[in-house]
């Protein structure tokens, strides 16, 4: 695993710049090498394994785009208005060649192909019809309202490359390359899990001192939007070092990547790094410049890439979404970046101890005169709230050694709902 020698004895090296740590993460992340074919239906936001080529061209042959007339431009000559008799009624779907004659017009729909000889399309308002006959008051320009056999994809060209999302609209794209069914990778399998004697989960009693469990369903919410994404949920370990290093050694056999959260911090009763370290993983990212989310763990057991998320929710939240997501992406095999930050202004003010990028809640009602939003901070910052996380409109970050926040401050916000991740 690249990256991780320096610390594979699991000691905490030095604190890492979030930056740097995700660079780690993705850098310790490899690829799934297995591949399936899938019709277009079944690869709905899957991830292509190679590049496909147009099977036709598109569109596959000329076109008309308006409904009108079919019409040879050197018929327009001299000053109008030009009266024309129609010879042809070509519609959406007419298999025939056909070859205008000299002199005439075709009567044409959108979508009909246009025959030879034609070099342009007038529209139907632009034109009078008595009988046999049409009138131009207003001439197409050359070429106008034909849509060209391959003016969006030529046969054989690349219609789309390897490591994307297959998104409704690249679906379409392959679709009407007369692309059936694509090659895609194989699904990441994802295992969660949450430790923690408090845990209860809801719906079940909650015993004396037990909190219900948030994290799980965080995990298995967000993980589960991921269509390429196989996940299994192993629920809730005990603060038990044997029940954490069974799970996590079976775990490691069949999947390829393991998200915990809990039991990443100082205390004895954390025991992730603990088992981590007895079943002789290599450990890399141990400590983030990041509020929330600053012990944080991220290693590879056997094959499985790693991630040991806080227990407190929103740092959880953030940690998942800044450095594990894009490590996830780098396994599912995406090439293309998921950067979905927009410029923003502060419309608060607040004072914050530097040292470690701070990822806060945020929601706006309005836009400063040059469109961007203008942010309001929810809640104070407490890394176990759920409250300003579950009602913000975005994520905003405050650089590592920014001191005073104060109204009119230029800040970058991820909005929740482009996000790729929440
Ligand atoms: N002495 C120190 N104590 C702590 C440090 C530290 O550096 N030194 N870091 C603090 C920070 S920052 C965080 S974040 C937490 C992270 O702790 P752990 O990852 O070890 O997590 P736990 O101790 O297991 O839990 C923390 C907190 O979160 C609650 N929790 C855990 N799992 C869930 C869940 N699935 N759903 C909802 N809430 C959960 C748990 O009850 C704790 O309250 O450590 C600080 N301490
Ligand atoms: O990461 Mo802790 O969440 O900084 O509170």
């Amino acid at each position: 695993m690249a990256g991780l020698a320096a610390c594979s004895t699991g000691k905490p090296g030095p604190i890492l710049s979030v930056d740097a740590a995700r660079l780690r993460a993705v850098t310790a992340a490899c690829p799934v090498t297995g591949l399936e074919t899938l019709s277009l239906d079944a690869a709905v936001g899957r991830v292509t394994a190679g590049s496909t080529t147009a099977a036709s061209a598109l569109p596959p042959f000329d076109n008309s785009a308006m409904d009108g007339y079919a019409l040879c431009m050197s018929d327009l000559a001299g000053d109008g208005p030009w009266r024309l008799p129609v010879s042809a009624r070509i519609t959406a779907g007419d298999g025939r060649a056909l070859t205008l004659s000299a002199g005439s017009v075709a009567r044409i729909f959108t979508g009909a192909p246009v025959p030879l000889g034609a070099d342009a399309v007038v529209m139907q308002e632009h034109v009078t019809r008595s009988g046999n006959m049409i009138t131009v008051s207003r001439p197409p320009r050359c070429g106008q309202n034909i849509r060209r056999r391959g003016e969006d994809v030529a046969q054989g060209a690349l219609a789309l490359g390897a490591g994307r999302a297959l998104t409704p609209q690249r679906l379409a794209l392959l679709a009407g390359c007369g692309v059936a069914s694509v090659a895609v990778r194989a699904r990441v399998r994802v295992a969660i899990l949450s430790t923690g004697n408090e845990l209860a989960e809801p719906g079940q009693p909650r015993g004396p001192g037990q909190i219900y469990n948030s994290n799980r369903v965080l995990l298995r919410a967000t993980l589960s939007r991921l269509p390429w994404v196989d996940l299994a949920d192993l629920g809730i370990l005990p603060d038990d070092p044997g029940s954490i290093r069974g799970a996590i050694r079976l775990a490691a056999k069949s999947n390829d990547v393991i998200i915990s959260s809990g039991g990443v911090s100082a205390g004895e009763e954390d025991h992730i790094l603990d088992a981590l370290r007895a079943e002789a993983a290599e450990l890399d990212v141990l400590k983030v410049a990041i509020r929330p989310g600053k012990p944080l763990t991220v290693g590879r057991l056997g094959q499985a890439l790693y991630f040991g998320l806080p227990g407190n929710p929103y740092a959880a939240a953030i940690t998942l979404s800044q450095i594990a997501r894009p490590a996830l992406n780098r396994v599912a095999g995406l090439t293309e970046g998921t950067d979905a930050w927009l410029p923003a202004v502060a419309g608060f003010t607040y004072s914050r101890r530097t040292g470690r990028r701070e990822y806060v809640p945020v929601t706006w009602s309005g836009r400063d005169p040059l469109g961007r939003p203008i942010i309001a901070r929810l809640g104070q910052g407490a890394s176990a709230s759920l409250s300003p996380i579950a009602q913000a409109m975005g994520i905003a970050v405050i650089p590592q050694d920014m001191d005073v926040v104060r109204p009119g401050q230029p800040l970058s916000v991820e909005p929740l709902s482009e996000s790729a991740l929440f």
